[in-house]
């Protein structure tokens, strides 16, 4: 795959990092009323590495994202990308933060009533400051990795499911991030466009070195794509490691019990 996502020493200085570490959660602690959603959580990301959440429904793995992308905020804890506090954090520094996190939803969330070309280029032109030429020259190029070259002008109503996801993972390259977050993002597919969306990932997870961050149910996905998989319950990470490890040979009681109810 021809593509030049991540390969931005400008943007992207690894060598900056003081130990790697791209994303890291401290004490985080979210409750929606009386219900703890996440529990005093800790764990980190290291840049370039790809890491996929599993565990229960409900057991909190979507609110983490939510929480990156500053959709919802903690009631406690600490949030830093790339040495950069996320929160507690003043707006300005907020959104410069945010301009690093790419984020790739279940329902798509593509705007209706702009064509695939402009859903694409309309945050680089607006929130980066992109000229309007640079911005449809790289969704362009975007568009033809995803295999849409042919639909720069359609309307995502008259996409499948499958092309319209593909928009929505160009769309999040389109803004150079370092990270990109991906929430169950084949769970609203029909089931013959799954395998197309996940080799997509497949590939962009082996020719380039964007660091993922993955809530999937996709287990063989999961054990395709990532250097560490951590299991969730009930707002906790209670077991992490390979995924030779948690697939093959986990140590937690709940781990086992989860896994041999998905596979
Ligand atoms: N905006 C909200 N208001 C109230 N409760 C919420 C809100 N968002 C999430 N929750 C609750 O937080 C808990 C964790 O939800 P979350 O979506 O993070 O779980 P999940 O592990 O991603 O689940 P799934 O695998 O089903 O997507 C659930 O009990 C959910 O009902």
């Amino acid at each position: 795959m021809s593509t030049d996502i991540q390969h931005n020493p400008e943007k992207n200085p690894a060598e900056n990092r003081s130990n790697g570490e791209l994303i890291r959660l401290e004490q985080v602690t979210k409750r929606f009323g009386d219900n703890t959603v996440l529990d005093n959580l800790d764990f980190s990301v290291q840049a370039g590495k790809h890491v996929t959440l599993i565990g229960p429904s409900g057991s909190g793995k979507t609110t983490i994202l939510r929480l990156l992308m500053t959709l919802t905020k903690p009631d406690e804890g600490r949030i830093t990308v790339d040495g950069q506090q996320l929160f507690p954090a003043p707006e300005k520094q907020i959104r410069e933060v945010r301009k690093k996190i790419g984020m790739v939803f279940q329902q798509f969330n593509l705007f209706p009533n702009m064509t695939v070309l402009r859903n694409i280029t309309e945050a680089p032109v607006t929130v980066l400051g992109m000229s309007k030429d640079e911005a449809e020259a790289r969704a362009r190029e975007l568009l033809d990795m995803v295999g849409l070259a042919d639909k720069c002008d359609a309307r995502p109503t008259q996409l499948s499911g499958g092309q319209q996801q593909r928009v929505a993972i160009a769309r999040a390259l389109a803004m150079r991030p370092q990270v990109l977050l991906l929430d169950e993002v084949t769970s609203a597919l029909d089931p013959e466009l799954v395998a197309g969306v996940l080799d997509l990932l497949r590939d962009i997870a082996r020719t380039t070195d964007i660091t993922m961050l993955c809530v999937t149910h996709e287990m063989n996905f999961a054990r395709d794509i990532s250097d560490q998989v951590l299991m969730f319950d009930s707002g906790r990470v209670i077991e992490s490691g390979t995924p030779e490890k948690i697939f093959n040979d986990p140590e937690n009681d709940r781990t086992r019990e989860f896994l041999s109810a998905v596979l």
